[in-house]
């Protein structure tokens, strides 16, 4: 399985260790984030890994900015994309057993790295249970369909 990862100049550390935990784990990893410590705008970062996940590129993403808020703010602007912040593991868990969640965040500033891996694993090891949350996810994304600017 394929993960797309994605930062701005808040996260540029802790993209790094979870690049490596993701490959530890077995993950191909394609990393669409910046590697400088400059300051960019993490709605760049947000909407490239978006529309890598949407166009299958990869099968699944995440995104860290300082708080994971506004690079997912960014990725859920993308039709087809639900990008879940998360600051701890049972959260994560429910947003792929849920939500179907296809992209995670978090916020370097807010989880330390120890939680940040919990985090990828609860969300990568869950899976989607279709049934009523299918019903539901398929309102979400009828949300989307009827919007008449895009
Ligand atoms: O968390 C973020 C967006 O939600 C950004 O990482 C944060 O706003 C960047 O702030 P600064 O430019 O002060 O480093």
């Amino acid at each position: 399985m394929k993960i797309g990862i994605g930062n701005d100049h808040s996260a540029v550390g802790m993209k790094n260790e979870i690049m490596e935990y993701l490959k530890e784990l077995g993950y191909e990893v394609v990393n669409y984030g910046t590697d400088s410590n400059e300051s960019c705008n993490y709605a760049a970062y947000g909407e490239r890994v978006a529309r890598a996940v949407a166009a299958k590129e990869v099968d699944l993403g995440v995104l860290i900015c300082g708080t994971g808020v506004g690079i997912s703010l960014a990725a859920n602007k993308v039709k087809g994309i639900r990008a879940a912040v998360c600051s701890e593991s049972c959260t994560a868990r429910l947003v792929r057993q849920h939500n179907n969640a296809n992209i995670l965040a978090f916020g370097a500033r807010i989880i330390g790295i120890e939680t940040a891996k919990e985090i990828v694993k609860a969300w990568l090891d869950a899976e989607f249970e279709g049934g009523r949350h299918q019903e539901r996810v398929d309102m979400i994304m009828a949300i989307e369909e009827s919007r008449t600017d895009s």
